[in-house]
């Protein structure tokens, strides 16, 4: 059965101001080559076909087929793009033994305690609503005002889903298989408090709380993104309109969201419309049988020998491999790019960087995998190869 490696060639906008070079320059400075889309996601788009390039000079032949889908609208929903791809390849009836997208990393020095860099291979990711909200009410003048208005009505009801965060459901998730992978490579005393998550879950998730990276792991969170009011300033506005983007935790759905949501503004002048909206991913399949999980794996100690053991991850944000559900229960989101804490910022933000060794060591992962990937059926479990 085939797999597919999935990347998306299109990027967010950047401006000039607050970049060391020009953000579409892909200049070098001090090692690493700057620009939008580096490591969201030309890193993977390139990477993929550098890999294949240096495979055909090799000649080599895969014998396991695979197929390599390259989006160009993944920013904006990926509808055009890996959408159409992943029909035409179900009206060809193809199913994929993995997929490989974006969307999660190599994180060094995230997790206190942690002294590692640990590839943490997404099995699943959030799912989104984008929501509009609106208030209407009469226009007039501005010298004999309502005691209230479009504005004061619509920014009241956003406060109060800003000061009323959803729930914290640390411990319904997969984030609780990602610390117990992880718990030996914590050291004393972590590592005893991430073997007994069913004492500590409460410190922990109180800590997971204080930063938004891994705030974001354990409930669903609310992002007040865009707010439009006001015609001209002695003018009563007829409206306010707003937009909040909200990220759903694998163990809540679309509806208990808009329900909460709905409680929470408690204001019948309040306007709801969803513009997208859909659940959570399932679970991807994470154990020995798994055959991306083993290949992943293997190809890991191939190329990051000195990287921590692999643990599954969530994913925060959205990728394109949510379209490809049909042709595969085993879709993981992981690019072989070591993180430090001050990346993070960049993606979507400023100074996007990729070091010119990181780029080359996911160029090896991806000449790696693809051998790796030409066995016909993985080798038995250890534990299996005893004859009991
Ligand atoms: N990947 C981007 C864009 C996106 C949004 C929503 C769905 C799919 C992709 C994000 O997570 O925000
Ligand atoms: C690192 C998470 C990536 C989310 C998908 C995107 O922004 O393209
Ligand atoms: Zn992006
Ligand atoms: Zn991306």
């Amino acid at each position: 059965m085939p797999y597919m490696l999935l990347a998306h060639m299109d990027v967010v906008p950047a401006s000039q101001e607050g970049w060391h070079v020009p953000p579409f320059s892909a200049q070098e400075l001090d090692g690493f080559i700057y620009g939008r889309g580096t490591v969201d996601n030309k890193n993977s788009a390139i990477g993929i076909l550098q890999a294949l390039e240096f495979l055909l000079r090799r000649d080599y032949r895969p014998r396991r087929s695979f197929y390599i889908g390259i989006g160009h609208d993944e920013e904006v929903s990926g509808r055009k793009g890996a959408m159409k791809i992943a029909a035409l390849l179900e009206t060809r009836g193809v199913k994929l033994v993995f997929l490989l997208d974006e969307g999660s990393v190599i994180l060094d020095g995230f997790l206190e305690g942690i002294k590692k860099p640990v590839p943490l291979i997404a099995i699943t990711e959030k799912g989104s609503i984008t929501a509009n909200f609106s208030v209407e009410s009469a226009p007039g003048h501005s010298s004999a005002p309502p005691k209230e208005m479009s504005i004061g009505i619509l920014a009241a009801a956003l406060s109060r889903l800003e000061q009323n965060p959803m729930p914290n459901l640390f411990g319904q998730g997969p984030e609780i298989m990602t610390l117990e992978y992880l718990a030996s490579e914590f050291s004393f005393p972590l590592n005893l408090i991430m073997s007994n998550l069913w004492l500590f879950s409460p410190v922990i998730s109180r800590i997971f709380e204080q930063k938004p990276s891994t705030n974001a792991l354990i409930r669903t969170t609310t992002a007040i993104t865009m707010f439009n009011a006001g015609i001209k300033s002695n003018v009563i506005p007829p409206s306010a309109k707003a937009t909040v983007n909200f990220r759903i935790h694998p163990s809540q759905t679309v509806e208990e969201v808009l329900e909460i949501v709905k409680n929470t503004i408690a204001d019948d002048r309040v306007k709801i419309d969803i513009q997208e909206a859909f659940d959570p991913l399932p679970i991807s399949p994470w154990d020995d049988r798994a055959f991306g999980v083993q290949i992943f794996r293997r190809t890991l100690l191939d190329v990051f020998p000195d990287v921590g053991s692999v643990a599954p991850g969530i994913c925060i944000g959205n990728t394109d491999s949510r379209h490809f559900t049909n042709l595969t229960d085993a879709i993981y989101r992981f690019n072989p790019v070591v993180f430090k804490p001050d990346d993070v910022p960049r993606v979507h933000g400023l100074n996007e960087r990729i070091s010119v060794e990181g780029y080359e060591k996911q160029v090896e992962f991806l000449f790696q995998l693809i051998q790796n990937s030409d066995i016909s059926k993985l080798p038995k479990p250890h534990a299996e190869s005893h004859e009991l």
